[in-house]
């Protein structure tokens, strides 16, 4: 059974340009909930850990640049289907191939800077809100 939460950051391009509010305000009509929230800022060596599974791909060092680079949010989200639904609010990667209306096709400016992460799995979810979040900030 698909679990009912998924793991978000709102990247440093949106987050720069102050389109964080507009990005949590579309996540929270879409029916999710905020269980966990925070701003913060990822050293390039944490960035590096966060997308460890990239880091044969030729874009690793240059993800690991950009998402050092400037304040991000990170949140825990719940709703039901919360992996799928949410990957489907956000869009594809590359934003020029992203569906209308989506968080991607609405606030990215790039493959790279593509405004939000959505976890991949149910177990990635679990990985991502835990890298960044203890049992005390988080919403039970
Ligand atoms: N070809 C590329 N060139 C530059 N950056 C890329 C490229 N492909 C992916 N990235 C960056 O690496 C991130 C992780 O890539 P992945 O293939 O896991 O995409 P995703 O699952 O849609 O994104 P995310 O994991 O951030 O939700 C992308 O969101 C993007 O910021």
């Amino acid at each position: 059974m698909a679990g009912n939460r998924t793991f978000t950051m709102i990247k440093p391009d949106a987050f720069a340009a102050g389109n964080s509010g507009a990005i949590l305000k579309m996540i929270e009509e879409a029916g999710f909930k905020i269980v966990a929230l925070k701003a913060t800022q990822l050293t390039s060596e944490l960035a590096g850990k966060f997308y460890a599974v990239h880091k044969e791909r030729p874009f690793y060092a240059d993800l690991c640049k950009y998402m050092s680079s400037g304040p991000i949010i990170a949140a825990v989200l719940e709703k039901d289907n919360a992996v799928e639904d949410f990957r489907k609010l956000i869009g594809a990667t590359d934003p020029s191939k992203a569906e209308e209306g989506t968080i991607r096709k609405i606030f990215a400016k790039s493959i790279e800077a593509n405004a939000v992460h959505g976890s991949d799995s149910d177990e990635n979810a679990e990985i991502e809100g835990n890298f960044y979040f203890s049992q005390f900030e988080r919403v039970l």
